[in-house]
């Protein structure tokens, strides 16, 4: 039980959606303060991994371990309780209550004093300080996101999933993102990052996993990807 002991460890991971088998034998672990990168084509299972790992879906076999303890058969408040916070794609906001509702929102079962990361969270996001009291659901798609993020920070996560953060976002709130993604990784955030745009997904990874049919088919270290970094990834898409 070192240091050297993974923050999330799946083991042999298989899954069912209303069925039929999606994800396939999948092994793969996070450990602090890095960041991965979950790369593949639409309906590869990249979501349906991250839901695993949430605690929304159960696997049908395999196993999952947040610091070698089982996150077997916990409910997603169980596995939030331990750190795990995913951002969906459907940010999941409440549109009729202000951004800091949904902001304080994330800090409900916490305890202890979180001032520092509301603090932090105006910091990354400054457009969001000048929006506090308007309802969640007048803000643009960008800065819904961005309150999204903020909301999961707010919970102090361990690993922050992220789901497709960038998807149907203005490029310029798709730099905001990269920033702030460069700027998580600077502090020593641990992320799983799913994304269609494979700059952005690799900008702040240290290593990466493509899947296709839901299997882990190709992972590596990003460092070690040349400039052609895009057409290798998605060469593994098809
Ligand atoms: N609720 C569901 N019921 C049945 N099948 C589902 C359900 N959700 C996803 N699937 C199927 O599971 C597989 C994996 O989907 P998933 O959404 O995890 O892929 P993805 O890689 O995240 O793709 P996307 O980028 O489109 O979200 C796909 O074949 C999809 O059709």
């Amino acid at each position: 039980m070192g240091s050297h002991e993974p923050l999330l460890s799946l083991r042999h991971i298989a899954a069912l959606r209303s069925g039929a088998a999606v994800i396939h034998d999948v092994s793969m672990d996070v450990h602090e303060g890095e960041v991965v990168a979950l790369l593949g084509a639409n309906g590869a299972g990249k979501t349906t991994l991250l839901d695993l790992i949430s605690g929304f879906i159960a696997p049908s076999s395999g196993s999952l371990y947040m610091r070698g303890e089982s996150l077997a058969g916990l409910a997603p408040y169980q596995t939030f309780r331990r750190g795990v916070v995913q951002v969906s794609q459907s940010r999941d906001l409440f549109p009729e209550l202000s951004v800091r509702d949904n902001l304080e929102l994330g800090a409900t079962t916490r305890k202890d004093d979180w001032s520092a990361d509301w603090r932090q969270v105006l910091d990354y996001f400054p457009r969001l300080e000048e929006r506090l009291s308007q309802p969640a659901g007048t803000l643009s798609g960008g800065e819904q996101q961005m309150v999204a993020i903020g909301r999961a920070l707010m919970g102090r996560p361990r690993i922050l999933l992220l789901d497709e953060p960038s998807a149907g976002l203005a490029p310029r709130f798709v730099d905001e993102i990269r920033h702030i993604m460069l700027a998580l990784k600077e502090r020593g955030a641990t992320m799983l990052i799913v994304e269609q745009n494979i700059g952005l997904a690799l900008a702040a990874a240290d290593r990466y996993h493509i899947m296709r049919g839901g299997r882990l088919v190709h992972s590596g270290d990003k460092a070690l990807l040349g400039p052609d970094h895009a057409a290798l990834v998605s060469s593994y898409y098809l």
